[in-house]
């Protein structure tokens, strides 16, 4: 594969290199880019963390990586390429003089250093700190941020402000891989490239809106991290809220970094507020106990390997929320995320608007309303729903549902949907700031996180227990029957 114009150019350095993440998906997905071209001949890949490898054998540690981690075979010649670029360095983020061997070996590079934090966000100071006092940071040189940043808005500004001291917020990307994703990344394609949407895509037109993301996985061997966040705070205070606010943003004037985000932030500016005087009509929480995913049984969350028996972190939420602006004034959206539900599925369905007069009214009473659905995972695809005529003499005007289904894989063939990490490492090494979340965004969507956790506490509203395998507690279905709805199944 050649490298064009559009290769990226830079020294990577992964910071946490040999923890999960970076394991199971950032260096495949750097595999895919050089498999792809879009790594330049000169890129380097650095790896740095606590192990006393050397080069060749951070290389052979690589290649068993990948093999186990990419559902791909290894291509020989890619391969080559690829571990010409891979490197190693012993880094303790607390001991400044490891810093200072990753320095020595970047020297003055011509190329702008990409630093991703492939680490708990509580080590993010010191790691910035340590880049800068071995003369890493200058003004062409970017970090890539994990999420979740903070646990609330206190702590999410206090890592924030760690990082700002030494970094300019254009050299800041925050990643959501929810942002990642081609058929997220659709979303803007479908929105802003066709009328028939655009044009219909309001309160005038919309009864409501559903956005699932549904998990089968349960805690997954991370219930010491899990249990202090929660689902809140790790699906919703995030990757729900990145959905949301494409679905409901205005227009941009174009897809430049400012321009996107300015329109998720006002957004997320207009969500209502959810606090201890609606909370109970606006939120579900559960947590899950044993039961049965495909036939086997699997544990409760609180018979998970590490768990306290007392806990009573959410790993369900379902939530009703209002954006108070023109377009979405009356319009609900309903969002619900769970661990331990029947399937991986996350789609999001707009529901259209019933029309306004029945001129079938002899034959059909009620006639249902078209609905959109967008499927992000798995079989990722999109939707739509409409009544048709059945063809015939029997009858002048019998209506059928019927669908336009356009299944990604069957419709481009012999396109592979890239890993979201492909997209965003692919990004930051060019600079393109425009799938990453900006401070504000980040903060705003704290702020009206805390207010839901904090009226949880205030008012004492636990998490009903819900069997793993299920669609979640049954006051998910009560939150839509009370406005005389029902979730898409
Ligand atoms: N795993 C995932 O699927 C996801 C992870 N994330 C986020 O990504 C980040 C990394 O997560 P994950 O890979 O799962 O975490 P892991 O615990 O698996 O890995 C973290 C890495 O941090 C390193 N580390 C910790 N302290 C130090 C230190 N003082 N000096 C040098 N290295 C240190 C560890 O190195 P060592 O090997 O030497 O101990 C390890 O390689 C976190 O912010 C997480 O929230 C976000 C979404 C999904
Ligand atoms: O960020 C996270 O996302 C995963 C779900 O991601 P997906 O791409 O598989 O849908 C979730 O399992 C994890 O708890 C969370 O930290």
């Amino acid at each position: 594969m050649s490298q064009g114009e559009h290769a990226a150019h830079c020294d990577f350095v992964l910071i946490g290199a040999q923890g999960d993440l970076a394991r199971r998906k950032l260096l495949p997905s750097l595999y895919q880019l050089d498999k792809a071209g879009l790594l330049h001949a000169d890129t380097r890949i650095i790896g740095a963390a606590r192990r006393d490898y050397d080069h060749a054998t951070y290389r052979n540690v690589v290649l068993d990586n990948t093999r186990e981690f990419m559902n791909d075979d290894i291509c020989e010649e890619t391969w080559e390429r690829f571990s010409n670029r891979l490197f190693f360095f012993r880094l303790d983020v607390d001991v400044q003089s490891t810093y200072d061997e990753v320095k020595a070996f970047i020297g003055e590079s011509p190329l702008p250093s990409v630093f991703y934090f492939a680490m708990p966000p509580a080590t993010y100071g010191n790691i910035c700190k340590g880049l800068h006092q071995a003369g890493l940071v200058d003004g062409r040189c970017r970090v890539v941020l994990e999420k979740p940043i903070g646990k609330d808005l206190d702590s999410s500004k206090v890592i924030n402000d760690q990082v700002a001291k030494f970094f300019d917020e254009t050299q800041i990307y925050r990643i959501d891989h929810y942002l990642g994703k081609d058929t997220v990344l659709n979303l803007f394609a479908l929105r802003f490239a066709n009328a028939i949407f655009t044009n219909n895509w309001d309160h005038n037109s919309i009864d409501h809106v559903q956005i699932t993301v549904a998990e089968e996985v349960g805690i997954e061997g991370r219930w010491g991290y899990f249990d202090t966040a929660g689902q809140m705070r790790d699906m919703v205070q995030n990757h729900l809220l990145q959905l949301l606010t494409i679905i409901a943003m205005e227009p941009p004037a174009d897809l430049n970094a400012d321009s996107v985000r300015n329109e998720k932030l006002k957004v997320l500016k207009a969500l209502r507020p959810i606090s201890h005087t609606n909370i109970d009509a606006r939120t579900v929480r559960g947590q899950y106990t044993s039961g049965y995913l495909k036939g086997q049984a699997v544990p409760g969350y609180l018979d998970e390997d590490g768990a306290n028996e007392r806990s009573e972190t959410e790993t369900f939420v379902a939530l009703r929320v209002d954006i108070d602006n023109w377009r979405w004034a009356g319009v609900p959206f309903y969002l619900r995320t769970g661990k331990r539900l029947p399937s991986k599925v996350s789609e999001i369905v707009i529901k259209f608007k019933k029309q306004p007069h029945n001129i079938f009214a002899h034959a059909y009473r009620s006639l249902p309303a078209n609905k959109l659905t967008i499927r992000l995972q798995p079989n990722e695809g999109v939707e739509l729903q409409f009544l048709n005529k059945v063809p015939g003499l029997d009858d002048p005007m019998k209506l059928q549902q019927a669908k336009l289904d356009l299944s990604f894989s069957e419709t481009f063939v012999n396109e592979r949907i890239a890993d979201a990490y492909e997209r965003l490492l692919y990004e930051a090494m060019v600079g393109n700031q425009t799938l990453f979340v900006s401070r504000p965004e980040v903060e705003q969507a704290w702020k009206w996180a805390d207010s839901i956790i904090e009226a949880w506490q205030h008012c004492g509203v636990r998490a009903k227990p819900y069997q793993a395998g299920t669609w979640g507690p049954v006051s998910s279905v009560a939150l839509l029957a009370k406005d005389d709805r029902t979730w898409h199944e």
